[in-house]
């Protein structure tokens, strides 16, 4: 079991064998991230948050540095950018779901905010 806070792991390879958190499991990594919420999208469970800034350009840089992020852990989200606000979405693509891995990420975005 990993102690540390989600904010200061790595993000694990996606794999497709990779094992969806369960519901438990889920529940309490959320309680790291209480800003986030879950949310099914065409089935595929995720986790989603709207992050609000000034204005457009605010809003680009935080999705630059959103997607900075994920190159250099290898995961990637989905991002919306609009002015005033990014809404960002982490799930896992292989696995058609959430992992573990999306809660890291999920925390790693939250440090991001200026
Ligand atoms: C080879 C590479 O690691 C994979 O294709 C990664 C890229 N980024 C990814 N991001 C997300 N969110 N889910 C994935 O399954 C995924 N797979």
């Amino acid at each position: 079991m990993n102690t540390q806070t989600l904010n200061q792991q790595q993000c694990d390879a996606c794999r497709a064998d990779a094992p969806r958190v369960t519901e438990q499991e889920a529940n309490e990594l959320q309680q790291q991230i209480p800003d986030w919420e879950r949310v099914e999208l065409d089935g595929v469970l995720q986790l989603r948050r709207v992050f609000r800034m000034k204005d457009f350009v605010e809003a680009l840089a935080f999705a630059n540095r959103v997607g900075e992020l994920a190159e250099q852990q290898g995961h990637h989200p989905a991002l919306l950018v609009e002015y005033g606000q990014v809404t960002v979405r982490w799930w896992t693509h292989k696995i058609g779901g959430l992992h573990r891995n999306d809660f890291i990420m999920a925390a790693r975005t939250d440090q991001l905010q200026q």
